[in-house]
């Protein structure tokens, strides 16, 4: 499977395009509205998304709800682009307009933003042109995917969930939801503002982003993904390229503002001794192989080992400040605060459901690499034969 995304921020629509996925595979523009819907949400989202109302169009690839093996096109308009149309005008500009005098141009970068090194690198003296594509507009096609790729890892019994658990400093009692499974963490946040599954920390989170938007500042976090049901085996030791746990971290990084990565117990490895650090094998009738714990996040070698992937992004706090950070017009090169435009305080709960949906994409994306996968049952069959093939190893 691949796929290719395209679009400006307050441009006419985004687009997705996704080659590969299996034919006669259910696929409904219902699931992916729903998952739209999570993304524009979470406490401290800003204005924009009270206008946007996104929804998903299917224009290819899929006929009376299953898919056809051919590629799928995905859209979703962009209703502020009513607000912008001479702003971001496709067509040419008129002779007697300066590009100078376009309302909403940008010469101020905001330090953090892709505003400047993006300007340098294109040769944009209007920073809009690069603010355009570097917003994190762009994830609402992630998550389309992403939706897609879950419909597909539904049907192979695979389940994915995100929850946000640090905002600001606040961090969840990971016991909290320690015995839960990927259903039961989904039920709570799907009931909380901030998409976090410990209740006494959630309401703490909502108070920090009340209080640092009142300040005109903003916050980051951490967010946890964790994917159930994916058999053991799947990407590789053999080729660099091929480790799934390299695969993961990069799905992650590639979100906007994603600054780091880890995997089970994460950064915490460095203060145990082994013992206390890897999984000790054991087998049942019921299960097969499996792990006694799972500190290492369900990845041995770069492959998947049975066990839950868990893996943990951080994100940094949204670059856009009400209370602007020092910055040069590139026009003059004087010192000057950087452009203020509309943003979010806080999006750590809108990028847990970008997180779940970029890593469900490579997850289903590795399925595909791995088994042959024109149709779906033919890909489930293999998937079953191989199951019962590692259980008896
Ligand atoms: C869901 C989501 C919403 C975001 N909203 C904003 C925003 O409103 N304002 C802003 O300046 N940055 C926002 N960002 C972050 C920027 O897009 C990001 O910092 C920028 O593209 C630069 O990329 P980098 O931070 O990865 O270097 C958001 C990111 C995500 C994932
Ligand atoms: C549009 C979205 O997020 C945007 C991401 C973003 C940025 O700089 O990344 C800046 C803001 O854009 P605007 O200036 O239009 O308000 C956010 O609203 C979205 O998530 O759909």
């Amino acid at each position: 499977m691949r796929f290719f995304t395209a679009g400006e921020s307050h441009g006419p629509q985004l687009t997705a395009i996704i080659e590969g996925l299996p034919a006669q595979m259910p696929l409904t523009v219902e699931m992916i509205n729903t998952e739209l819907k999570r993304r524009q949400g979470g406490h401290g989202r800003g204005r924009r998304m009270q206008i946007e109302k996104d929804q998903v169009l299917i224009t290819s690839g899929v006929r009376h709800g299953l898919t056809l093996g051919s590629p799928v096109t995905l859209t979703v308009m962009n209703d502020d682009w009513k607000h912008w149309t001479n702003i971001m005008g496709i067509e040419p500009l008129p002779d007697d307009i300066n590009p100078e005098d376009i309302k909403r141009r940008i010469t101020r970068p905001r330090p953090g933003h892709a505003d400047l090194v993006g300007g340098m690198k294109y040769g944009h003296r209007d920073l809009r042109n690069v603010l355009e594509r570097s917003s994190a507009r762009e994830t609402t096609m992630r998550v389309a995917i992403g939706a897609v790729a879950k419909q597909f890892l539904r049907q192979l019994g695979i389940k994915t969930v995100a929850h946000v658990t640090e905002i600001g400093g606040i961090t969840t009692d990971p016991e909290s939801y320690a015995a839960l499974n990927v259903d039961e963490i989904r039920e709570i946040i799907e009931q909380d503002p901030v998409y976090c599954a410990d209740e006494v920390a959630s309401s703490k989170m909502v108070a920090a982003i009340d209080d640092i938007k009142g300040r005109g500042d903003t916050l980051g976090g951490v967010v946890e993904v964790v994917v159930e049901g994916c058999p053991p085996g799947i990407g590789s030791y053999v080729q660099f390229d091929r480790k799934m746990d390299g695969r993961l971290a990069g799905a992650m990084m590639s979100i906007n503002a994603f600054k780091g990565v880890e995997f089970g117990m994460g950064f915490k490895m460095a203060q145990n001794p082994g013992s206390e650090v890897h999984d000790e094998i054991a087998w049942s009738e019921e299960l097969g192989y499996y792990r006694k714990s799972n500190r290492l996040g369900g990845l041995e070698g770069g492959m998947t080992t049975g066990m839950p992937i868990v893996i943990r992004g951080v994100m940094k706090p949204i670059p856009t400040l009400y209370k602007p950070l020092e910055s040069v017009d590139i026009e003059t090169k004087e010192p000057f605060v950087a452009t203020i435009e509309r943003s979010d305080p806080c999006a750590v709960p809108a990028a847990s459901v970008v997180a779940e949906h970029v890593i469900a994409t490579e997850v289903a994306k590795a399925i595909m690499d791995e088994f042959r996968s024109d149709t779906m049952d033919g890909l489930k069959d293999e998937i079953n034969r191989y199951k019962e093939y590692v259980k008896g190893f």
